[in-house]
């Protein structure tokens, strides 16, 4: 992956036929509980998808599932690379997921807050390192030209996602966006073709939001790096998704582009439910959930769903 070989207005080309990733009939379940069920989803080549749904709707089983944290027990997940080969990553180790090209942020940040920036990031390229630790230790010159193209890629994508003035600041002290760009940063360093998001625009201020809006569209325009973005900041989501699934009680109940997707009756009724639920309690409906006045989607509360 080059940081520099396409200008910020080209698009890669979406070719709705060229599947990256592939999910069908996926089903997971939590002893008695449902998490999802029977899910399928297509991520193509390039595009921007965003994953939206209330809270427990089931977003992060799905990421989850797709990374190889969950092992659902029903359904294909499949990643296609750009020769056509495809591979099954259902029930693949996380790290093996990983190389073959998928990686991801979290909803609650894991960086390693003892380390500096650029060592959060360089851990991660190196492992794309050849190197065994023998030779590492023994400093022979393949390791010690790898250890130099990790420094370089660190450099190169510590800079491409605006940190370059903290790389020797330590991840805890950096606030809430930087960190959420370090990890973004973090799992560019592993060349994914594929890169999940989850609720990255969680917890930082309007200025982070808009600069992380520009980020993940440069991440798929410069990098070529297919999205899959869950998100509750709606702004953010209809403005840099090509396509939006909508998940709901661990089911897709609607998929399309921003547009189709805010017009289609399940999805109005399953945010307007929450908007009801608010008029009849008297609570607002930031409390209760659906689509709040700056256009988040906030929580649905534990116990609403019957599962
Ligand atoms: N490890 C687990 N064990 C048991 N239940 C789980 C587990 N992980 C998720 N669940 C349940 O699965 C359902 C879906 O949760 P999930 O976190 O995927 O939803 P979500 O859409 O990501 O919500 P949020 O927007 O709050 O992140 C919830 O009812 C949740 O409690």
């Amino acid at each position: 992956m080059s940081i520099t070989t396409t200008k910020a207005d080209d698009r890669p080309r979406v070719d709705p036929g060229d599947q990256v990733m592939r999910v069908r009939g996926v089903t997971l379940r939590f002893g008695g509980l449902v998490g999802l069920s029977d899910v399928a989803l297509d991520l193509n080549r390039g595009e921007i998808l965003a994953v939206i749904g209330p809270n427990g709707a089931g977003k992060t089983s799905l990421f989850n599932s797709l990374t190889g944290m969950y092992v659902p027990q029903e359904g294909t997940i499949v990643l296609r690379d750009r020769s056509g080969g495809e591979h099954s990553l259902l029930g693949r180790k996380p790290h093996l997921v990983n190389r073959l090209g998928v990686a991801r942020t979290f909803q609650n940040i894991r960086l390693f807050g003892a380390l500096t920036a650029l060592e959060n990031v360089k851990i991660a390229a190196e492992t794309r390192q050849k190197s065994g630790p023998v030779s590492i230790m023994l400093g022979l010159p393949n390791a010690r030209r790898e250890d130099r193209e990790s420094d370089r890629r660190a450099l190169e994508l510590l800079h491409f996602v605006g940190l370059d003035g903290l790389l020797n600041e330590l991840a805890a002290s950096l606030s809430y966006g930087q960190q959420r760009s370090l990890e973004i940063a973090r799992a560019l360093a592993t060349d994914p073709q594929v890169l999940l998001l989850d609720e990255p625009a969680a917890g930082t201020n309007p200025t982070e939001k808009l600069d992380l809006e520009v980020l993940i569209r440069r991440i798929n325009r410069e990098l070529g790096v297919s999205v899959l973005l869950i998100e509750h900041d709606m702004r953010l989501v209809m403005s840099v998704a090509d396509r939006v699934t909508v998940l709901n009680f661990g089911k897709v109940i609607a998929s399309g582009s921003p547009a189709e997707v805010q017009r289609d009756p399940e999805v109005v009724a399953a945010y307007l439910g929450a908007e009801m639920a608010a008029e009849m309690t008297g609570a607002t409906q930031a409390e209760i959930g659906g689509v709040a006045e700056d256009g988040s989607v906030p929580a649905q509360r534990d116990g609403e769903e019957q599962r």
